[in-house]
C-alpha cells in the first residue's frame, strides 16, 4: 500500500483495470498536497437522491481508488474532508463517505483521450439589445475545464441554457455569440450545433476529432430539459462517454442537462469550476479557518432564514445588513420610520436573535443607519441611531458608526463569507456601506483570510467596487450558493461519482 504513493486506480467494481499517476490540473490537484501516512481513499458512485429519474438503479457503478502516501488535511480538498470526525459515532473515516465529487483531476488525464465527453456549463451570460455579451464572468470561468478536457484529447460536446425561453427556439436565447466568445478566449475554432439533439447534432458529433469542440443550442429551446424528461435526457447522452458538470450556477436543477443525463452515460465528473464552487462555498464553510465570520445583507429576510439559521450553527459572528435588519429592529420595538419590513417575520427575528444567544454566536446589527426622504438615488438623506429612524424617513444603508462597528467584528476573521449587500448600493448615495464592507474583506484576504462571496447581489457589488480579483473566491451561482449555504443537495452534484474515504 505505501508503495503505491500517489498512484489513482479507476475500476469498475470489483474489478480494478488501470493505475496511473494522477493528473495535473490547475488548483485541484489532488496530488499536489501528497506527503506521508498511508491513505487511501476510494471513489465511488453516490447512491441516488436529487433527481426524479426512475432508472437509477440500472446505473452501472464506477469505483475509484486513490492510494496515497499522504497528510490528509494537505492532500483534499476541504469538501473532501466532511464526514470526517467530529461526529462522536465511533466510525473510523475508512467507513464514512465523504461529499467529495469525482473531480476531473482525479483520474488519469489520458482517461478522456478520445472520450465523447459532454460538459454541462452555465453560460448563462447577460446580453444587450445588440446581443452583444455585457459580461463573460461565467464563460471565462468555464474556460479551464474545456481546456483542460481538449488538451486531453477529448472530443468536447459544450451544452448550456441561456435565460428562460418560454415556447421553443428564440434568436434572443441563442447560445451563438457566446461561442465567438468561447472561440476568442481558446484560441481555436468552436463549432455551433443549430440545436441540441437530433440527427443534424448526432452527425456533427460524429465528425469530432479529438481535441475538437462542439457548443450545442441552448438546451431550454426544449420543455422536457427543465422536466428532467427521461427520454430528453437520453438523447442528449447519444453517442456520449462521460458527463462533467461544471455548471455550478445551475447545480441546483434537476434538469436533463444538469442532472439526467447522468443516467444515460458510464462516467459522472467535477469540473474544475463547480470542485472549486463546492470546496469554498461547502468546504471552507464546514471546516472553517477561525474565527468564522459571516455577513448577511440584502433585501428580505424571508429569502435568507434558511441561510442565516445555517450559518448560526458553523460561524463564531453573524454580521447582519440591508433591507433585512429593520424587520429585527421593528422586533425589538424600534422606531423604523417606511424602512423595508417583513411585518409576518417580526416573531421569526425574535426567534434567530433566541437562537443566536443560545448558539453563542454574537449576532451583529448595525448601530447606525443612513436615511433617505424617499426610495430615490437623489433622495435626501440623514444619520439616525438604529432606534429611532424617523417617521417618513426610510434605511437605505448602514450609517457610519456601522461601518466601522462591522470593521472591528471583521477584525483578526480568519474565514468570511459574504451574502447580500449592505444598502442599496445601485445608488451612489446609499453605496457606501456596502464598498467600505468590501474594501475591508479584501484587506483580509491580504492578511491571509479565506474570503468567498456568496453569489447574487454581492457579487455586482464586489465588481462594482473593483475589487473582485482581491477575494479568494467569487461564486458563479446566485440561486445555487444560496442553496448550498442552506445545506441543500445540489441535484447536479448529487449525480456525479463520489469519493468515499476507506482507510
Ligand atoms: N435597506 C434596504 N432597503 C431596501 N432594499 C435594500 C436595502 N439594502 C439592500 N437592499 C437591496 O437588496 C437587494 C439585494 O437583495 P438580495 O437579492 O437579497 O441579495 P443577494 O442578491 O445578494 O442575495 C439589492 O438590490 C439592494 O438594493
Ligand atoms: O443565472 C443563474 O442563476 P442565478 O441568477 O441564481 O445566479 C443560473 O444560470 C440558473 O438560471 P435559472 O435560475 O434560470 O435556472
Amino acid at each position: 500500500m505505501a508503495s503505491a504513493v500517489q498512484a489513482i486506480a479507476v475500476a469498475s467494481v470489483g474489478s480494478i483495470i488501470s493505475a496511473s499517476r494522477v493528473a495535473a490540473a490547475p488548483e485541484l490537484n489532488v496530488q499536489s498536497g501528497l506527503r506521508t501516512n498511508g491513505v487511501r481513499f476510494s471513489l465511488r458512485a453516490v447512491p441516488f437522491f436529487g433527481s426524479t429519474s426512475s432508472s437509477r438503479s440500472a446505473r452501472k457503478q464506477n469505483l475509484y481508488t486513490v492510494y496515497a502516501e499522504a497528510q490528509k488535511t494537505e492532500t483534499l480538498s476541504p469538501t473532501a474532508l466532511q464526514g470526517e470526525g467530529g461526529k462522536g459515532d465511533g466510525e473510523s473515516p475508512a467507513s464514512k463517505a465523504s461529499d467529495r465529487k469525482v473531480s476531473i483531476a482525479d483520474v488519469p488525464k489520458s482517461e478522456f483521450e478520445g472520450k465523447t465527453v459532454f460538459i454541462r456549463a452555465d453560460l448563462n451570460v447577460p446580453l444587450n439589445k445588440e446581443r452583444e455579451i455585457t459580461d463573460d464572468t461565467r464563460i471565462r470561468a468555464s474556460v479551464p475545464t474545456i481546456e483542460y478536457l481538449l488538451a486531453a484529447g477529448a472530443k468536447v460536446v459544450l451544452a448550456s441554457h441561456l435565460g428562460r425561453p418560454k415556447s421553443g427556439p428564440e434568436e434572443k436565447f441563442s447560445l451563438k455569440p457566446v461561442s465567438v466568445r468561447l472561440a476568442d478566449l481558446l484560441k481555436k475554432e468552436v463549432k455551433f450545433a443549430p440545436d441540441c439533439i437530433g440527427p443534424e447534432v448526432e452527425a456533427l458529433i460524429g465528425g469530432l476529432k479529438n481535441g475538437e469542440i462542439l457548443l450545442l443550442e441552448n438546451v431550454r429551446f426544449y420543455k422536457e430539459e427543465e422536466k428532467n424528461d427521461l427520454e430528453f435526457s437520453k438523447k442528449l447522452a447519444k453517442n456520449i462517454d462521460y458527463f462533467v458538470n461544471d455548471a455550478f450556477g445551475t447545480a441546483h436543477r434537476a434538469h436533463s442537462s444538469t442532472a439526467g443525463i447522468a443516467d444515460f452515460v458510464t462516467k459522472r465528473f467535477a469540473g474544475f469550476l463547480l470542485q472549486k464552487e463546492l470546496d469554498y462555498l461547502a468546504g471552507a464553510v464546514q471546516k472553517p479557518a477561525r474565527p468564522f465570520v459571516a455577513i448577511v445583507g440584502g433585501s428580505k429576510v424571508s429569502s435568507k432564514i434558511t441561510v442565516i439559521e445555517s450559518l448560526l450553527d458553523k460561524s463564531d459572528k453573524v454580521i447582519l445588513g440591508g433591507g433585512m435588519v429593520f424587520t429585527f429592529f421593528k422586533s425589538q420595538g424600534y422606531s423604523v420610520g417606511s424602512s423595508l419590513v417583513e411585518d409576518d417575520k417580526l416573531d421569526l427575528a425574535v426567534r434567530l436573535s433566541a437562537l443566536a444567544k443560545e448558539k453563542g454566536v454574537e449576532l451583529i446589527l448595525p448601530e447606525d443607519i443612513l436615511a433617505a426622504d424617499k426610495f430615490d438615488p437623489e433622495a435626501n438623506t440623514q444619520v439616525s441611531a438604529n432606534t429611532s429612524i424617523p417617521d417618513g424617513w426610510m434605511g437605505l444603508d448602514i450609517g457610519p458608526k456601522a461601518i466601522e462597528q462591522f470593521k472591528k467584528a471583521l477584525e483578526g476573521a480568519k474565514t468570511v463569507l459574504w451574502n447580500g449587500p449592505m444598502g442599496v448600493f445601485e445608488f451612489e448615495k446609499f453605496a457606501a456601506g456596502t464598498f467600505a464592507v468590501a474594501e475591508e474583506i479584501a484587506k483580509l484576504t491580504g492578511e491571509g483570510a479565506i474570503t468567498i462571496i456568496g453569489g447574487g447581489d454581492s457579487v455586482a457589488a464586489v465588481e462594482k467596487a473593483g475589487l473582485a480579483d482581491k477575494m479568494s473566491h467569487v461564486s458563479t451561482g446566485g440561486g445555487a450558493s444560496l442553496e448550498l449555504l442552506e445545506g441543500k443537495v445540489l441535484p447536479g452534484v448529487a449525480v456525479l461519482d463520489d469519493v468515499e474515504i476507506v482507510a
